[in-house]
């Protein structure tokens, strides 16, 4: 479970939320949601150590390890690796035989969750925009993570390849019990694949049923 407790974060003056309670449980899929500027992006950094909260606490194991999955950037053309070894740049290197083994094994089982067995060879700069950004979300995987977020991960990405990404992302929620945090604007998507979700807003978050969910609330 990941909780905050009377959670704030300000920059200098600028109090982005202030005394935040909220509880998000294992094997959760849960959409954040807010206008720009909302904090939570903030929030994500807070829970991957990347930026300190002000003041009071996040509760969390932090045996479990994060995936981050970003918003796939336009990759040059010519960016030497290809989509199989963009993944293994997650893996720690290692010289001892048997390690290597199972990290091959590990990869081989990853490209086919994310159905990129056949597209391994594919150099990441010339993939699609939904191959690219599935690339990322197998290169998350290889830490075999208990949390994955998914950072605005479908902006940009056409509405059937939006859909495939998240198929593939809630599968990997139920067979795996991989709790999911869905930073989105796409209200749609927050509606299709969650039940809940966590609006930033004023300072202020709140757990709201996808029912509530107006079109224009967040965008
Ligand atoms: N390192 C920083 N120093 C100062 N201010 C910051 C810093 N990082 C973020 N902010 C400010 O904190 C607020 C929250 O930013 P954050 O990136 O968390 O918003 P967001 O909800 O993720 O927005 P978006 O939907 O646009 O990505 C914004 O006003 C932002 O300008």
């Amino acid at each position: 479970m990941i909780e905050a407790k009377n959670l704030t974060k300000k920059f200098g003056k600028q109090v982005v939320f202030q005394n935040v309670n909220f509880k998000i449980d294992d094997g959760e899929f849960v959409s954040i949601v807010g206008r720009n500027g909302a904090g939570k992006t903030t929030l994500v950094k807070i829970l991957m150590g990347l930026e300190k909260k002000t003041s009071g606490d996040i509760v969390m194991d932090h045996k479990h390890k994060i995936g981050y999955v970003p918003q796939f950037r336009n990759v040059d053309l010519d960016y030497p690796l290809d989509i199989e070894h963009f993944m293994r740049l997650n893996l720690k290197f290692t010289l001892n035989p048997a390690q290597r083994r199972k990290d091959t094994e590990l990869i081989e089982n990853i490209l086919q969750e994310t159905n990129l067995l056949n597209l391994r060879k594919r150099p990441l700069g010339l993939a699609s925009g939904g191959e690219k950004q599935k690339a990322y979300l197998a290169q998350a995987l290889v830490n075999k993570p208990k949390i994955l977020i998914l950072d605005e991960s479908t902006a940009s990405l056409d509405v059937d390849v939006k859909i495939q990404l998240m198929d593939l992302v809630q599968e990997l929620n139920k067979k795996e019990g991989l709790t999911v945090l869905f930073i989105t604007h796409d209200s749609e998507l927050t509606k299709k694949y969650t039940k809940r979700a966590l609006l930033f807003d004023h300072q202020t978050v709140e757990s709201i049923g996808v029912d509530e969910i107006a079109e224009d609330m967040f965008e």
